[in-house]
């Protein structure tokens, strides 16, 4: 029986409370990785949501879920300016690399110092924008200094909240990455459609954000991992390792296998038990990202030109990507 139609005042509530509800599902689903509705569920709100706002268009909202489907047809990407540098990482190859790079950091700090070790995701970087926490700007590092403007394409990635659970301005950067059975699914579509295939997910991922229309992106299952708070605003972590937990409470998607690690040994350890697990895991990973953890030792040691000294990123040797495929082709 078809419902009598809502009044505006009606609708505007009933708006809100379903719009709460959905960022909700869509938050514990994409990213807490924590479902705790059914697909069928989450649809009928947005059907009764996108009904409402189909009826009243004035009361669509910046972070309403109907807005992450896209449908704009960019003209290009704008450019940005990163006012705060987006620095690459050092590279390092072997344990004696790593070894080495305690060393320094050691005799710079005049300290033993620990570390924050994180999985490096083979993907894109990324700089967020919030302005009292609504989802402003997104950016690609570009060179560091100038980046492309991908902020439409960006906010139909579903785990890249459209608004804070805290109204801050903060900015954050981290990886736009594809999964890896998405990337399978992907490749074999375009097969299909005889289209050429992507090499990788890394590749896969940025050419989903250089797409122009962002209908196309809405629908390549990008997801994120945010790992640095570039302009702090009111956040209050004094080390890597609380960063992370704190991007995590405003709202933020970040990796969950991260390690505090007090001596150079324990890091060793974990790059080891790391690229013995790296095929088990539904993202690619590079690498290891290796920081000193207290933000005070970061201030002292600084960046040189290119990279910042209290980091390191070591290198796994790569996987022949058929591996990859041939393995997640079996599990399908
Ligand atoms: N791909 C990654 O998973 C990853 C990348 C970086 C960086 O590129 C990076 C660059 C900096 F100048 C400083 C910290 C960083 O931390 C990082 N942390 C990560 N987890």
């Amino acid at each position: 029986m078809a419902q009598a139609p809502l009044t505006l005042a009606e609708a505007t509530d009933k708006a809100k409370e379903l719009r709460a509800q959905l960022n909700q599902y869509s938050h514990e689903y994409y990213v807490a990785d924590k479902p705790t509705v059914e697909d069928y569920v989450y649809d009928r709100l947005y059907k009764e949501l996108s009904d409402i706002e189909t009826e009243y268009p004035d009361l669509i909202t910046s972070d309403s879920p109907t807005q992450r489907v896209g449908g704009k047809i960019l003209q290009g990407f704008e450019k940005v300016t990163h006012e705060v540098q987006m620095y690459s990482l050092n590279d390092g190859f072997s344990k004696e690399d790593i070894y080495d790079f305690d060393e320094r950091v050691q005799k710079l700090a005049g300290k033993p110092v620990s570390y924050c070790c994180e999985l490096k995701i083979d993907g894109l970087a990324i700089s967020l924008k919030y302005e009292n926490g609504k989802f402003i700007q997104g950016a690609t590092r570009g060179d560091g200094t100038v980046g492309e403007n991908i902020t439409e394409n960006l906010k139909t990635v579903k785990s890249i909240p459209l608004e804070l659970k805290k109204p801050i301005s903060v900015e954050v950067r981290g990886e736009c990455y594809m999964p890896k059975q998405s990337f399978v699914n992907l490749n074999k579509e375009r097969e299909e459609a005889g289209q050429d295939v992507f090499a990788n997910p890394r590749n896969a991922a940025a050419g989903s954000l250089r797409q122009l229309d962002t209908s196309m992106v809405a629908k390549r299952n990008l997801s994120t991992f945010l790992y640095t708070v570039a302009d702090f605003g009111p956040m209050t972590a004094q080390t890597q390792y609380d960063a992370l937990n704190e991007l995590s409470e405003i709202g933020f998607r970040t990796n969950p296998e991260k390690k505090l690690c007090q001596t150079i040994d324990e890091v060793w350890a974990y790059i080891e038990e790391y690229h013995e697990k790296r095929s088990e895991l539904p993202y690619e990973i590079d690498g290891i990202v290796i920081k000193t953890n207290e933000f005070t030792i970061q201030d002292e040691l600084g960046f040189t030109v290119k990279a910042p000294r209290w980091a390191i990123a070591y290198k796994f040797p790569p996987e022949e990507a058929q591996t990859i495929v041939e393995e997640i082709e079996w599990t399908i």
